[in-house]
Order: structure tokens, then C-alpha cells, then sequence
């Protein structure tokens, strides 16, 4: 008979949110085991985040190499090699990856199992040859792409997030069927680092994001060598000898594309499926496992975090539910989530961030008790220095400064974007930021003149002349 293993914690899946709860329980002195059935660090480290921020620094420098002759540095023709690029991204994941190993964690005092886990019970899981009894159980299985129901697509070959960073040759030319996130950073990493590349969006691109920021990304891949079909609808794919044929519908008209590869970028699903979710009493729906405020599930002693959930499907998401669940179910306090203040970023050039509520968000909620300041980029001295100035930072607050939402759209967004999240979380108000003292030049005066911008109208009107010029008769 197996040997049952009793614990405090039993954590399922060692991506970013599982590592995160496993590291923090343990070190604070529970008794941690932590099951994963694949590659330790899940999603991010492998096949998300990290793979794709790496290709992407290589495309960048390919195309810094490309347009340097407008400071006057003449690199001649570049030369790219591929395979080289993915080396660049395999190696950056080696770096990573002890800190999210078993000996890490075994080191740190976790029991690490490697096996699938299931529920047997509402507090037995089964995981290989190991019955594990849990105080309490914390799911953080993630998530997968989600395939589309296009005819014909299981008989041609096709990536998703999962295998394009094992593709060491540059496709001629890429077909990408989803123009969110995934789709639009390897559309560009793709086409800068020497690819031909299509995209197919059955919506507009960004879907979640402002749409006045989303439009500078648009203009963006349109004035690359990036076609994009947007409101389009992937009728059947299809072999053509070597190629692959996709026939999509764009304005009522049928037109045919033939690509060398096909990359899948039209979301994700959760990983629900041979869990035992019903035998632990857990319920869940196509979108995840449903939770409360305090991410407990149906049974009270299990939690649900990270993109199982189908929420907010980022890295610092599935690590902010992490520290929920500590502080939920080893100091049993009430901790809530609070997504007042989330940020997310989409790494394109342009990239794009928003944290808090964009403006279509914030009309919704309070009408028209709005008011919305913008800075452009091109008013921005270090910008000009660097030659790119496309963009603009977008911050929405009530009428009496209280901050709601910020976005941003333009050269190094997500490093700019943290100053608004924190002032978001903090309850700050704009004059908060107006006040700040930003070095100059930097990008981040952007945030001190959109705020200082706030004041403009007040600052510059007729009642402000007018006391002026009374104070000064005093002397
Ligand atoms: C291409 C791409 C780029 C991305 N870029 C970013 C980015 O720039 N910034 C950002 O914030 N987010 C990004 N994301 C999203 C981010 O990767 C995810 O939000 C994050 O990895 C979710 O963490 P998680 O812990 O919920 O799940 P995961 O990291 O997916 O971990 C889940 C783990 O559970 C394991 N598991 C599943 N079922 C079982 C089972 N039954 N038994 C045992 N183990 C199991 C899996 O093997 C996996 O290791 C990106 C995603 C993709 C696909
Ligand atoms: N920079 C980041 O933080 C980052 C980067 C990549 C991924 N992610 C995370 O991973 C998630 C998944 O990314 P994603 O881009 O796959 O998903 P997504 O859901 O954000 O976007 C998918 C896109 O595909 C489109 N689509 C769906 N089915 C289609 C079809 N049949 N034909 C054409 N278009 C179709 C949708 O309209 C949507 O625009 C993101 O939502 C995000 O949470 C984050």
C-alpha cells in the first residue's frame, strides 16, 4: 500500500504561482509538498514569458542594427542567424532555471514530487505512487493554448507557445491566427529577426486594451513589413505541398494565404482536466476553477490560483494570488484580492501598459465624472535624444484628482507604468505625481507633465491672473 505523506501545504504545479506559494510556506516554517508533472517553473520560464522577452531582445537588435544609419552608424547588411537567436532564448531559460529547481526547493525544505496529480477525495491526492493528506491544497495547474475549431486544422503542422521557441529555422513566412499579446510580440520578434509575417484577428488586435493606444500599435505593424487582417474570420486551412493554405474571410471577400508555418495565438485554457476536481467536491466551469475573494474554491480547504482561474492570466498575478493564499491559509487571515491596481504590459514596439481602469472603464462606472489628461511622447526631450517619439501616457481620475486609471503606449511603457500602479494602490491623487521632482531628461517626466497637465486649465486661467495680479500689489 502507498505510503501516505501528511503535510500542511500540498501545492499542485511549480510554475509561477505554485513556486511562489511553496517558496513563501516554507520559509515561513510549514511543512510544503509540491507536486508538478512537467518542467518545473511551468509557463513563464519555459514556453511564456521568458522564451519570448528573450527572442524578442534578439529581434530588437536586429533592428537596432537595421536603423542605426539614422545616427548616422553604418552597420552595412545584417546578417541574422536564427538558430543563434533561440540559443540566446534557451540559454536565458538555463539561467533561470535553478532558481525554480527541485534541488532549489528541496534545499528550501519542499518534498517535490514529479508525477501528474489527481484528487482522490476531498483531502487525498494521488500523485504517481505517493498519497499526499493536505491541511490545505493549492491548485496552480495553469493553463494551455487554446485550439480553434478551424476545418482542417489537425492536418496541418502548426506552434503554439509550447514548440516555436524549439524552432531553430526562420520561417519564410508566418501565418498567426490571434492578434492578442502572444500573437502580436511573436508577430514582431518573427518579422524582425527576418520572416515574412501574416496576422489573422477574428476581432480587432489587443482586444483588452485602450483602443486609442491599441490604434498607435496598429500603425505600428502596418508600417512594418507585417500584413494584418483584423475582423476576419479563419474559414478552413488546408496542406499546399510544402506549404500551408488558409483561407480567411476579410470584408465579405475570401482571400487565400499561403505560409511556410502556422502559429496559434487565440488564448488559452485552463488545465481542469484529469484533475479529480469533482471528487474533491472543487467546481470549476470552461474558464476555470471558480473562486472566491480569497481564492478558496467550493472546498474550503482548497485554494485556486493563477491562470487555472481564468482570471487575469499574468505572472505577477499567479504570484499576488500566491501571497493571498499564505496569508489565507498559514495566518488565517481574511486576505481579499484587490484588482483595482493590476497592471499588464504587451512587450511591442510601441509597447503598451495599462494599470487601474481605462477610459472606456471609467466612463462605464462613473459617466461622464471623468477627466482624462494626455502627453505625447514627441513633447518629451529624451525621447527626441533616442529618436522615438511615437506614443502617448493616458491618465483617467475623478473630477477632484483621485487616480482610476493610467496607460501608457511608447518606448519603455511597462518601466513607466509602476509609478501609476503604486499610485493607484496607494490611493494617491494626481497632484501627488504633479509635485514629484523627475530627473531630467527621462522618460519619466512623461508621468510629471501629464499630471502637471491636469492642473493646466486651473493653473492658466483668468480667476488665476486675476489673483495674481492682486497679490502683487502687496509688493
Ligand atoms: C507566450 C507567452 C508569453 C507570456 N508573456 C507574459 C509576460 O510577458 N508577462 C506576464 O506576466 N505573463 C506572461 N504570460 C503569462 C504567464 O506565463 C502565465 O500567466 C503564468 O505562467 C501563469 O502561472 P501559473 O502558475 O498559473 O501556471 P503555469 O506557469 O502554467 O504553471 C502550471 C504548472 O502546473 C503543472 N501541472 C498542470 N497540471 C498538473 C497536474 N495534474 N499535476 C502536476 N502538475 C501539473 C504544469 O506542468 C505547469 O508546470 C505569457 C504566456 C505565454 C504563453
Ligand atoms: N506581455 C504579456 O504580459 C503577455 C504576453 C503573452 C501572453 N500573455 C498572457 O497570455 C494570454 C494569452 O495570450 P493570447 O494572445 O493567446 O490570448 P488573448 O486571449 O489575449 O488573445 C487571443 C486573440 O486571438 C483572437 N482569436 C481567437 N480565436 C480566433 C480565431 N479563430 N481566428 C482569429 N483570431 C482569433 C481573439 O480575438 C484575441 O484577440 C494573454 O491574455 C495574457 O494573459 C501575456
Amino acid at each position: 500500500m502507498n505510503k501516505v505523506l501528511k503535510t500542511d501545504i500540498c501545492v499542485i504545479g511549480a510554475g509561477s504561482g505554485g513556486l511562489s506559494v511553496a517558496a513563501g510556506a516554507v520559509q515561513m516554517g510549514a511543512n510544503v509538498v509540491l507536486v508538478e508533472k512537467g518542467r518545473m517553473g511551468g509557463d513563464c520560464l519555459n514556453t511564456g514569458c521568458v522564451p519570448s522577452k528573450a527572442l524578442l531582445a534578439a529581434a530588437h537588435a536586429a533592428e537596432n542594427a537595421r536603423t542605426a544609419n539614422r545616427f548616422g552608424v553604418a552597420t552595412g547588411p545584417i546578417e541574422i542567424n536564427f538558430a543563434q537567436a533561440i540559443e540566446h532564448v534557451h540559454s536565458v531559460i538555463s539561467g533561470i532555471a535553478p532558481h525554480d529547481s527541485v534541488e532549489r526547493f528541496e534545499e528550501l525544505g519542499c518534498i517535490v514530487i514529479q508525477a501528474e496529480a489527481h484528487f482522490t477525495s476531498p483531502d487525498t491526492l494521488v500523485a504517481g505512487d505517493k498519497t499526499i493528506r493536505a491541511k490545505r491544497f493549492v491548485i496552480a495547474t495553469g493553463s494551455r493554448a487554446a485550439v480553434p475549431p478551424i476545418p482542417g486544422l489537425e492536418t496541418v503542422p502548426y506552434f503554439t507557445n509550447e514548440n516555436i521557441f524549439e524552432n531553430r529555422i526562420c520561417p519564410e513566412h508566418l501565418i498567426i491566427i490571434g492578434g492578442g499579446p502572444i500573437g502580436l510580440e511573436m508577430a514582431q520578434a518573427h518579422q524582425q529577426l527576418g520572416a515574412k509575417v501574416t496576422i489573422v484577428e477574428m476581432m480587432t488586435i489587443l482586444p483588452k486594451d485602450d483602443p486609442d493606444m491599441v490604434s498607435v500599435v496598429r500603425d505600428a505593424i502596418k508600417d512594418s513589413d507585417i500584413t494584418l487582417y483584423e475582423n476576419s474570420k479563419t474559414r478552413e486551412i488546408h496542406p499546399a505541398g510544402d506549404l500551408i493554405r488558409v483561407i480567411i474571410e476579410h470584408d465579405g471577400i475570401e482571400i487565400t494565404l499561403e505560409g511556410s508555418h502556422l502559429l496559434l495565438a487565440t488564448g488559452r485554457r485552463p488545465n481542469v482536466e484529469n484533475l479529480g476536481l469533482e471528487e474533491a467536491g472543487v467546481a470549476f466551469e470552461r474558464t476555470g476553477i471558480s473562486v472566491d475573494t480569497r481564492l478558496r474554491t467550493s472546498n474550503r480547504k482548497i485554494f485556486a490560483i493563477g491562470d487555472v482561474t481564468g482570471g487575469l492570466q499574468f505572472t505577477h498575478m499567479a504570484g499576488y494570488d500566491a501571497g493571498i493564499v499564505i496569508r489565507n491559509a498559514l495566518f488565517r487571515l481574511p486576505a481579499k484580492v484587490d484588482h483595482s491596481a493590476v497592471p499588464w504590459v504587451t512587450y511591442t514596439h510601441p509597447e503598451v501598459a495599462q494599470v487601474g481602469m481605462t477610459e472606456a472603464a471609467a466612463r462605464a462606472r462613473h459617466g461622464d465624472a471623468i477627466r482624462v489628461v494626455t502627453w505625447d511622447y514627441a513633447e518629451n526631450d529624451r525621447a527626441r535624444a533616442e529618436d522615438d517619439t511615437t506614443g502617448f501616457i493616458k491618465v483617467i481620475t475623478t473630477p477632484k484628482g483621485r487616480i482610476l486609471g493610467a496607460g501608457i503606449v511608447g518606448r519603455q511603457a511597462g518601466e513607466l507604468i509602476g509609478l501609476w500602479s503604486l499610485a493607484i494602490s496607494r490611493k494617491m491623487k494626481i497632484g501627488a505625481i504633479a509635485g514629484m521632482i523627475a530627473p531630467y531628461p527621462t522618460l519619466g517626466e512623461l508621468s510629471k507633465r501629464v499630471a502637471g497637465a491636469w492642473y493646466t486649465p486651473g493653473l492658466f486661467s483668468e480667476k488665476t491672473r486675476k489673483i495674481v495680479r492682486f497679490l502683487l500689489r502687496f509688493g
